[in-house]
């Protein structure tokens, strides 16, 4: 058998235009409009392709209204697309066969399925009923997730006295309890501070470690992308930008390099080497166009009394937003 080698999900030149009804202010326009609706077209994706492996962990990043929402909704079928096609594990998602539904789960860090006024342990329960699962394996499955997301003296309590994190960690083992090989989160961490977030990226990569799943995600945090994917697909205008490890991005984007240089003793000026973005002490940061790097810190060495120097790449996140300028640019 090769169904291994098969890849998890193909998207091939996906677009989608949402056409949204548009008329002018006022009472007579509202009456016309009645008559002649007027509509706007807003493409949100445009000829989107890319494949990715079962197992595989990818980022999917963009700025606000990138089209990545949409992206996730045509994955898991909650959207038709306009044009282009879409498989995962072979299925057609916007047919919601009971079969693919069962294989994937959609995480949106800003919409609850579970219900507020129950504990969340009886949501749990509808959702076994819903999807039939088998008792046994669903206890199991549900005593699995709740041990690993430590909320086990949490889920008798109505969801909707739950802090916001600990409703996400509950959201996440409802969406997981039918152990999905395919897994679509927009925005998991959305909201939850430093602590939480690093909960849920552990436990992301040890469901992925642990079943093999297929996950894309989208965060603003790059931190939760760092520590996952390492791959990454960026989109910009709904136009994919990049797509490749996070580490060519860093390459490829890194506009500057920082520089730290330690003087051994005070009166140098460096600011004549480039941007001085900080100073402690004899300690300088500089900010230095990646091709001229090499150049300049040979220049320091040889026309300053140097203790150290050190060539840093600039954070993730400055990598990224220089991606987003090029992509505006375009
Ligand atoms: N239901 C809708 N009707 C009309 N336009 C929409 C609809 N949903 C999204 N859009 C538009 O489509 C574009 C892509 O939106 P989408 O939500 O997919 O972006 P996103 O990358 O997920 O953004 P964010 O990071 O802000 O969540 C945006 O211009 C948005 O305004």
């Amino acid at each position: 058998m090769n169904v291994a080698t098969e890849p998890a999900i193909v998207v091939h030149q996906l677009s989608k235009i949402y056409e949204v009804p548009e008329r002018d202010p006022g009472l007579l326009a509202a009456v016309r409009s009645l008559f002649r609706r007027r509509v706007r077209a807003i493409p949100a994706v445009s000829a989107v392709s890319f494949t990715i492996q079962p197992g595989e962990v990818v980022g999917f990043l963009g700025p606000n209204g990138a089209g990545k929402t949409t992206t996730l909704k045509m994955l898991t079928g909650l959207l038709h697309p306009t044009a282009g096609d879409v498989r995962v594990f072979g299925y057609i998602p916007s047919r919601r066969e009971p079969a693919f539904l069962r294989r994937i789960t959609l995480v949106m860090g800003n919409r609850n399925q579970l219900q507020w006024d129950l504990p969340a342990l009886d949501s749990f329960e509808l959702l076994r009923a819903i999807y039939r699962l088998p008792p046994a394996a669903f206890r199991a499955t549900r005593d699995e997730l709740i041990e690993l997301l430590e909320v086990g003296h949490l889920v008798r309590k109505p969801v909707r006295n739950l802090s916001l994190g600990e409703r996400m960690k509950m959201e996440i083992i409802g969406a997981l309890l039918h152990r999905p090989q395919a897994l679509f989160l927009d925005e998991p961490t959305l909201g939850l501070d430093v602590t939480m977030q690093r909960r849920i990226r552990a436990f992301v990569a040890e469901y992925n470690r642990r079943t093999g799943a297929t996950v894309l995600l989208t965060s603003h945090y790059m931190a939760d992308v760092e520590a996952l994917c390492r791959r990454v697909i960026v989109i910009h205008h709904g136009q994919v930008l990049f797509d490749g490890p996070l580490h060519n991005l860093v390459d490829q984007f890194a506009a500057y390099r920082k520089l730290i240089v330690t003087l051994s003793e005070s009166g140098s000026d460096l600011s004549r080497f480039g941007e001085v973005i900080d100073q402690d002490g004899l300690r300088y940061t500089l900010r230095i166009p990646k091709a001229t790097a090499p150049a300049v810190t040979a220049r320091i060495l040889a026309e300053v009394p140097v203790a150290d120097v050190t060539v840093e790449e600039p954070p993730i996140d400055d990598v990224i937003e220089q991606v987003f300028a090029v992509g505006a640019s375009h």
